[in-house]
Protein backbone atom coordinates (compact mmCIF):
# COMPACT_ATOMS: atom_id res chain seq x y z
CA UNK A 1 0.00 0.00 0.00
CA UNK A 2 3.00 2.35 -0.06
CA UNK A 3 2.34 5.47 -2.08
CA UNK A 4 1.47 5.14 -5.85
CA UNK A 5 3.64 2.38 -6.13
CA UNK A 6 4.76 1.57 -9.57
CA UNK A 7 3.21 -1.28 -11.97
CA UNK A 8 6.05 -2.81 -14.19
CA UNK A 9 5.01 -3.13 -17.97
CA UNK A 10 6.04 -5.68 -20.02
CA UNK A 11 8.70 -3.73 -21.48
CA UNK A 12 10.05 -3.84 -18.21
CA UNK A 13 9.47 -0.09 -17.88
CA UNK A 14 6.86 0.91 -14.80
CA UNK A 15 3.93 3.44 -14.29
CA UNK A 16 2.75 5.34 -11.61
CA UNK A 17 -0.92 3.66 -10.69
CA UNK A 18 -2.60 6.86 -10.15
CA UNK A 19 -2.55 9.81 -12.45
CA UNK A 20 -4.44 12.75 -13.96
CA UNK A 21 -6.86 12.88 -15.85
CA UNK A 22 -6.96 16.24 -17.80
CA UNK A 23 -9.88 15.63 -20.03
CA UNK A 24 -12.29 18.37 -19.92
CA UNK A 25 -9.96 20.52 -17.66
CA UNK A 26 -10.36 23.70 -19.52
CA UNK A 27 -7.07 25.84 -20.94
CA UNK A 28 -7.60 28.05 -18.01
CA UNK A 29 -7.54 25.56 -15.58
CA UNK A 30 -5.26 22.77 -16.12
CA UNK A 31 -2.16 24.25 -15.86
CA UNK A 32 -2.99 24.88 -11.91
CA UNK A 33 -4.43 21.38 -11.83
CA UNK A 34 -1.43 19.71 -13.17
CA UNK A 35 0.84 22.02 -10.76
CA UNK A 36 -1.17 20.88 -7.65
CA UNK A 37 -1.56 17.38 -8.47
CA UNK A 38 2.14 17.49 -8.61
CA UNK A 39 2.52 19.08 -5.59
CA UNK A 40 0.24 16.31 -4.26
CA UNK A 41 2.74 13.96 -5.17
CA UNK A 42 1.15 13.01 -8.89
CA UNK A 43 4.07 11.25 -11.17
CA UNK A 44 1.35 10.26 -14.06
CA UNK A 45 -0.98 12.97 -16.32
CA UNK A 46 -3.09 11.46 -18.80
CA UNK A 47 -3.13 13.89 -22.50
CA UNK A 48 -4.67 13.89 -25.57
CA UNK A 49 -4.21 15.88 -28.46
CA UNK A 50 -7.97 15.61 -28.60
CA UNK A 51 -8.51 17.71 -25.00
CA UNK A 52 -7.29 20.77 -26.99
CA UNK A 53 -5.09 21.70 -23.96
CA UNK A 54 -1.84 20.02 -24.16
CA UNK A 55 -0.03 23.55 -24.30
CA UNK A 56 -1.16 24.71 -21.20
CA UNK A 57 -0.26 20.57 -19.57
CA UNK A 58 3.03 21.74 -21.12
CA UNK A 59 3.44 24.62 -19.56
CA UNK A 60 2.43 23.49 -15.93
CA UNK A 61 5.20 20.61 -16.51
CA UNK A 62 7.91 23.53 -17.76
CA UNK A 63 6.77 25.47 -14.09
CA UNK A 64 7.93 22.52 -12.20
CA UNK A 65 10.77 21.23 -14.17
CA UNK A 66 12.41 24.66 -13.85
CA UNK A 67 11.76 24.86 -9.71
CA UNK A 68 13.16 21.18 -9.19
CA UNK A 69 9.96 20.15 -8.23
CA UNK A 70 10.19 16.83 -10.29
CA UNK A 71 12.64 15.61 -13.37
CA UNK A 72 11.31 14.90 -16.66
CA UNK A 73 12.17 11.12 -16.10
CA UNK A 74 10.34 11.24 -12.90
CA UNK A 75 7.06 12.13 -14.09
CA UNK A 76 4.71 9.33 -16.84
CA UNK A 77 3.41 11.21 -19.63
CA UNK A 78 0.73 9.30 -22.00
CA UNK A 79 -0.74 11.28 -25.07
CA UNK A 80 -2.95 9.66 -27.51
CA UNK A 81 -3.21 10.03 -31.69
CA UNK A 82 -6.26 11.55 -32.67
CA UNK A 83 -8.43 9.43 -35.34
CA UNK A 84 -8.02 11.74 -38.19
CA UNK A 85 -4.02 10.83 -37.56
CA UNK A 86 -4.31 7.22 -38.27
CA UNK A 87 -2.98 7.38 -41.75
CA UNK A 88 0.46 6.17 -41.51
CA UNK A 89 2.40 9.12 -43.28
CA UNK A 90 0.73 11.29 -40.17
CA UNK A 91 1.54 9.26 -37.32
CA UNK A 92 4.91 11.54 -36.92
CA UNK A 93 3.74 14.54 -37.28
CA UNK A 94 0.71 14.05 -34.88
CA UNK A 95 3.05 12.86 -31.94
CA UNK A 96 5.57 16.00 -33.09
CA UNK A 97 2.74 18.29 -32.37
CA UNK A 98 1.50 16.69 -29.16
CA UNK A 99 5.65 16.77 -28.04
CA UNK A 100 5.84 20.38 -28.63
CA UNK A 101 2.41 21.18 -27.28
CA UNK A 102 3.54 19.70 -24.05
CA UNK A 103 7.56 21.07 -24.28
CA UNK A 104 8.71 17.37 -24.26
CA UNK A 105 10.99 15.34 -26.32
CA UNK A 106 9.92 12.04 -25.88
CA UNK A 107 6.45 10.32 -24.19
CA UNK A 108 6.39 7.85 -21.99
CA UNK A 109 3.57 6.46 -23.59
CA UNK A 110 1.85 7.03 -26.37
CA UNK A 111 -1.85 5.28 -27.29
CA UNK A 112 -4.17 5.04 -30.58
CA UNK A 113 -6.99 7.08 -28.87
CA UNK A 114 -10.12 4.78 -30.87
CA UNK A 115 -9.52 2.09 -33.54
CA UNK A 116 -11.58 4.07 -35.83
CA UNK A 117 -10.06 6.12 -38.91
CA UNK A 118 -11.65 9.57 -39.31
CA UNK A 119 -11.42 11.20 -42.64
CA UNK A 120 -7.96 13.33 -42.27
CA UNK A 121 -7.94 17.22 -42.01
CA UNK A 122 -8.49 19.54 -39.27
CA UNK A 123 -11.65 19.02 -38.33
CA UNK A 124 -11.68 16.51 -35.25
CA UNK A 125 -15.15 14.69 -35.78
CA UNK A 126 -15.31 15.14 -39.67
CA UNK A 127 -19.36 14.85 -40.25
CA UNK A 128 -21.70 13.65 -43.57
CA UNK A 129 -24.25 14.92 -44.91
CA UNK A 130 -25.95 12.49 -43.21
CA UNK A 131 -24.98 13.59 -39.66
CA UNK A 132 -22.51 10.37 -39.36
CA UNK A 133 -18.89 10.47 -39.23
CA UNK A 134 -16.87 10.19 -42.32
CA UNK A 135 -14.62 6.81 -41.74
CA UNK A 136 -11.15 6.64 -43.44
CA UNK A 137 -10.46 3.31 -44.78
CA UNK A 138 -6.80 3.16 -43.03
CA UNK A 139 -6.94 -0.05 -40.71
CA UNK A 140 -5.09 0.61 -37.29
CA UNK A 141 -2.76 -2.27 -37.78
CA UNK A 142 -0.96 -0.24 -40.07
CA UNK A 143 -1.14 3.05 -37.68
CA UNK A 144 -0.11 0.78 -34.84
CA UNK A 145 3.08 -0.58 -37.46
CA UNK A 146 3.70 3.02 -38.05
CA UNK A 147 3.82 3.58 -34.45
CA UNK A 148 6.31 1.22 -33.97
CA UNK A 149 9.16 3.59 -35.54
CA UNK A 150 8.16 6.41 -32.81
CA UNK A 151 9.80 4.25 -30.62
CA UNK A 152 12.96 3.13 -32.52
CA UNK A 153 13.08 7.03 -32.81
CA UNK A 154 12.73 7.95 -29.21
CA UNK A 155 10.17 9.75 -29.58
CA UNK A 156 8.04 8.01 -27.15
CA UNK A 157 9.11 4.97 -24.93
CA UNK A 158 6.03 2.49 -25.24
CA UNK A 159 2.72 2.06 -26.97
CA UNK A 160 -0.22 1.21 -26.15
CA UNK A 161 -3.83 0.99 -27.45
CA UNK A 162 -7.17 2.85 -26.02
CA UNK A 163 -10.91 1.61 -26.58
CA UNK A 164 -9.89 -1.79 -28.71
CA UNK A 165 -12.06 -4.57 -27.94
CA UNK A 166 -10.53 -8.45 -27.70
CA UNK A 167 -10.40 -8.63 -31.76
CA UNK A 168 -9.10 -5.88 -32.33
CA UNK A 169 -5.98 -5.99 -29.79
CA UNK A 170 -5.58 -9.44 -30.90
CA UNK A 171 -4.84 -8.38 -34.80
CA UNK A 172 -2.31 -5.70 -33.10
CA UNK A 173 -0.50 -8.74 -31.22
CA UNK A 174 -0.30 -10.49 -34.45
CA UNK A 175 1.93 -8.28 -36.44
CA UNK A 176 3.29 -6.20 -33.44
CA UNK A 177 7.34 -6.17 -33.00
CA UNK A 178 6.87 -3.69 -30.08
CA UNK A 179 4.23 -5.30 -28.15
CA UNK A 180 1.92 -2.90 -26.50
CA UNK A 181 2.08 -2.57 -22.60
CA UNK A 182 -1.05 -0.72 -22.15
CA UNK A 183 -4.96 -1.11 -22.83
CA UNK A 184 -6.76 2.18 -21.65
CA UNK A 185 -10.80 1.40 -21.46
CA UNK A 186 -13.74 2.81 -19.15
CA UNK A 187 -13.61 0.90 -16.17
CA UNK A 188 -15.65 1.47 -12.86
CA UNK A 189 -18.55 -0.11 -11.14
CA UNK A 190 -21.38 -0.07 -13.72
CA UNK A 191 -18.70 -1.35 -16.32
CA UNK A 192 -16.28 -3.45 -14.80
CA UNK A 193 -14.86 -5.17 -17.54
CA UNK A 194 -13.72 -8.14 -16.30
CA UNK A 195 -13.60 -10.24 -19.07
CA UNK A 196 -11.57 -7.47 -21.15
CA UNK A 197 -9.11 -7.11 -17.99
CA UNK A 198 -8.54 -11.34 -17.59
CA UNK A 199 -7.83 -11.15 -21.51
CA UNK A 200 -5.47 -8.55 -20.93
CA UNK A 201 -3.80 -10.18 -18.17
CA UNK A 202 -2.96 -13.38 -19.72
CA UNK A 203 -0.95 -11.03 -22.83
CA UNK A 204 0.58 -9.21 -19.91
CA UNK A 205 -0.85 -5.62 -20.96
CA UNK A 206 -1.53 -3.36 -18.59
CA UNK A 207 -4.92 -1.68 -17.76
CA UNK A 208 -5.45 1.97 -17.05
CA UNK A 209 -9.23 2.75 -16.08
CA UNK A 210 -10.97 5.89 -17.45
CA UNK A 211 -13.71 7.47 -16.36
CA UNK A 212 -13.66 5.82 -13.24
CA UNK A 213 -15.77 8.07 -11.01
CA UNK A 214 -18.26 8.25 -13.65
CA UNK A 215 -17.45 10.82 -15.53
CA UNK A 216 -20.02 13.09 -14.72
CA UNK A 217 -18.88 16.43 -15.90
CA UNK A 218 -19.21 14.26 -19.62
CA UNK A 219 -20.83 17.28 -21.99
CA UNK A 220 -23.57 14.72 -22.83
CA UNK A 221 -24.67 13.54 -19.30
CA UNK A 222 -28.14 14.49 -18.72
CA UNK A 223 -29.64 15.77 -15.59
CA UNK A 224 -32.06 12.83 -14.01
CA UNK A 225 -28.74 10.44 -15.50
CA UNK A 226 -28.01 8.17 -12.00
CA UNK A 227 -24.39 9.34 -10.57
CA UNK A 228 -22.31 6.93 -9.60
CA UNK A 229 -20.93 8.84 -6.58
CA UNK A 230 -24.10 9.44 -5.52
CA UNK A 231 -24.56 5.11 -5.39
CA UNK A 232 -25.29 4.53 -1.56
CA UNK A 233 -23.20 0.66 -1.61
CA UNK A 234 -19.96 2.68 -2.24
CA UNK A 235 -21.25 5.53 0.69
CA UNK A 236 -21.39 2.81 2.94
CA UNK A 237 -17.87 1.26 1.95
CA UNK A 238 -16.43 4.80 2.52
CA UNK A 239 -17.88 5.39 5.59
CA UNK A 240 -16.34 2.27 7.24
CA UNK A 241 -12.84 3.36 6.47
CA UNK A 242 -13.67 7.37 7.08
CA UNK A 243 -13.38 7.82 3.14
CA UNK A 244 -14.84 9.10 0.43
CA UNK A 245 -17.03 7.51 -2.77
CA UNK A 246 -14.45 9.18 -4.92
CA UNK A 247 -11.74 7.75 -2.95
CA UNK A 248 -13.66 4.00 -2.79
CA UNK A 249 -14.02 4.39 -6.42
CA UNK A 250 -10.30 5.11 -6.97
CA UNK A 251 -9.41 2.24 -4.84
CA UNK A 252 -12.09 -0.38 -6.82
CA UNK A 253 -9.64 -0.09 -9.51
CA UNK A 254 -6.06 0.13 -7.83
CA UNK A 255 -7.31 -3.25 -5.19
CA UNK A 256 -8.04 -5.09 -8.97
CA UNK A 257 -4.29 -4.08 -10.07
CA UNK A 258 -5.36 -1.37 -12.40
CA UNK A 259 -3.74 2.08 -13.00
CA UNK A 260 -6.22 4.62 -12.78
CA UNK A 261 -6.57 8.24 -13.87
CA UNK A 262 -9.00 10.55 -12.14
CA UNK A 263 -10.12 14.18 -13.17
CA UNK A 264 -9.82 16.48 -11.28
CA UNK A 265 -9.67 20.73 -11.66
CA UNK A 266 -10.16 21.19 -7.60
CA UNK A 267 -7.15 21.27 -5.97
CA UNK A 268 -8.99 19.86 -2.69
CA UNK A 269 -10.66 16.67 -4.76
CA UNK A 270 -6.85 16.46 -6.44
CA UNK A 271 -5.46 15.89 -3.00
CA UNK A 272 -8.31 13.81 -1.73
CA UNK A 273 -8.05 11.79 -4.46
CA UNK A 274 -3.97 11.18 -3.91
CA UNK A 275 -5.33 10.65 -0.38
CA UNK A 276 -5.75 6.52 -1.01
CA UNK A 277 -2.90 5.36 -0.03
CA UNK A 278 -3.51 4.48 3.57
CA UNK A 279 -6.58 1.85 3.28
CA UNK A 280 -7.00 -0.29 1.35
CA UNK A 281 -10.71 -2.72 0.07
CA UNK A 282 -11.24 -6.09 1.30
CA UNK A 283 -12.30 -8.74 -1.14
CA UNK A 284 -15.57 -8.86 0.39
CA UNK A 285 -15.41 -5.05 -0.43
CA UNK A 286 -14.65 -5.33 -4.18
CA UNK A 287 -17.14 -8.08 -4.74
CA UNK A 288 -19.92 -6.28 -3.54
CA UNK A 289 -18.89 -3.23 -5.18
CA UNK A 290 -18.62 -5.22 -8.76
CA UNK A 291 -21.95 -6.34 -8.20
CA UNK A 292 -22.56 -3.03 -9.40
CA UNK A 293 -22.57 -3.90 -12.51
CA UNK A 294 -24.86 -3.08 -15.31
CA UNK A 295 -23.12 -2.22 -18.83
CA UNK A 296 -23.25 1.20 -17.78
CA UNK A 297 -21.00 2.73 -20.44
CA UNK A 298 -20.58 6.31 -20.62
CA UNK A 299 -18.10 7.11 -23.49
CA UNK A 300 -19.14 5.16 -26.62
CA UNK A 301 -18.56 7.60 -29.22
CA UNK A 302 -21.82 7.37 -30.65
CA UNK A 303 -20.65 6.45 -34.26
CA UNK A 304 -21.79 3.36 -34.26
CA UNK A 305 -22.02 2.70 -37.76
CA UNK A 306 -17.90 2.83 -38.20
CA UNK A 307 -16.80 -0.59 -39.25
CA UNK A 308 -14.29 -1.01 -36.74
CA UNK A 309 -16.57 0.25 -34.12
CA UNK A 310 -14.97 -1.21 -30.73
CA UNK A 311 -18.54 -2.11 -28.36
CA UNK A 312 -20.77 -4.14 -31.02
CA UNK A 313 -18.98 -7.53 -29.35
CA UNK A 314 -19.35 -8.47 -25.99
CA UNK A 315 -15.88 -7.43 -25.64
N1 LIG B 1 -9.06 7.01 -23.61
C1 LIG B 1 -10.25 7.56 -23.63
O1 LIG B 1 -11.01 7.44 -24.61
C2 LIG B 1 -10.71 8.34 -22.46
C3 LIG B 1 -9.82 8.75 -21.51
N2 LIG B 1 -10.24 9.47 -20.42
C4 LIG B 1 -9.22 9.92 -19.45
O2 LIG B 1 -9.65 9.55 -18.12
C5 LIG B 1 -9.74 10.71 -17.33
C6 LIG B 1 -10.79 10.55 -16.25
O3 LIG B 1 -12.07 10.35 -16.79
P1 LIG B 1 -13.22 11.46 -16.86
O4 LIG B 1 -14.16 11.03 -17.91
O5 LIG B 1 -12.61 12.80 -16.95
O6 LIG B 1 -14.03 11.33 -15.52
P2 LIG B 1 -13.81 10.96 -13.99
O7 LIG B 1 -14.54 9.71 -13.76
O8 LIG B 1 -12.40 11.08 -13.60
O9 LIG B 1 -14.65 12.12 -13.30
C7 LIG B 1 -14.27 13.48 -13.36
C8 LIG B 1 -15.35 14.29 -12.66
O10 LIG B 1 -15.42 13.93 -11.28
C9 LIG B 1 -15.27 15.09 -10.47
N3 LIG B 1 -14.48 14.72 -9.30
C10 LIG B 1 -13.13 14.48 -9.26
N4 LIG B 1 -12.75 14.12 -8.03
C11 LIG B 1 -13.86 14.15 -7.25
C12 LIG B 1 -14.10 13.88 -5.89
N5 LIG B 1 -13.11 13.52 -5.06
N6 LIG B 1 -15.38 14.02 -5.42
C13 LIG B 1 -16.38 14.38 -6.25
N7 LIG B 1 -16.22 14.64 -7.56
C14 LIG B 1 -14.96 14.52 -8.06
C15 LIG B 1 -14.59 16.11 -11.36
O11 LIG B 1 -14.93 17.43 -10.98
P3 LIG B 1 -13.83 18.59 -10.72
O12 LIG B 1 -12.90 18.59 -11.87
O13 LIG B 1 -14.67 19.81 -10.63
O14 LIG B 1 -13.19 18.23 -9.42
C16 LIG B 1 -15.20 15.77 -12.71
O15 LIG B 1 -16.48 16.34 -12.81
C17 LIG B 1 -10.02 11.81 -18.35
O16 LIG B 1 -9.90 13.10 -17.82
C18 LIG B 1 -9.07 11.43 -19.43
O17 LIG B 1 -7.75 11.82 -19.09
C19 LIG B 1 -11.57 9.70 -20.23
C20 LIG B 1 -12.51 9.34 -21.15
C21 LIG B 1 -12.15 8.65 -22.37
O1 LIG C 1 -10.90 10.66 -24.33
C1 LIG C 1 -11.98 10.98 -24.76
C2 LIG C 1 -12.79 12.07 -24.29
O2 LIG C 1 -13.21 12.95 -25.28
C3 LIG C 1 -13.31 12.46 -26.59
C4 LIG C 1 -14.13 13.33 -27.46
O3 LIG C 1 -15.42 13.62 -26.98
C5 LIG C 1 -13.69 11.03 -26.52
O4 LIG C 1 -13.95 10.50 -27.76
C6 LIG C 1 -12.54 10.31 -25.93
O5 LIG C 1 -12.73 9.01 -25.66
Amino acid sequence: MAANVPIILNNGRTCPVLGLGTWKSKPGEVAQAVKDAIDAGYRHIDCAHVYMNEKEVGQALKEKFDEGAVKREDIFITSKLWCTSHRPDLVEGAIKTTLSNLGLDYLDLYLIHWPQAFKEGEEIFPTGADGKVIPSPVDFVDTYKEMEKLVEKGLTRSLGLSNFNKKQIERVLEVASVKPVMLQIEVHPYLNQQKLIDFCKLHDIAITAYSPLGSPDRPWAKPDDVKLLDDPKLKAIGDKYGKSSAQVLIRYAIDRGLIVIPKSVSKNRIVQNFNVFDFQLTLDDIMEISSLECNGRICSMGDTHHPDYPFHDEY
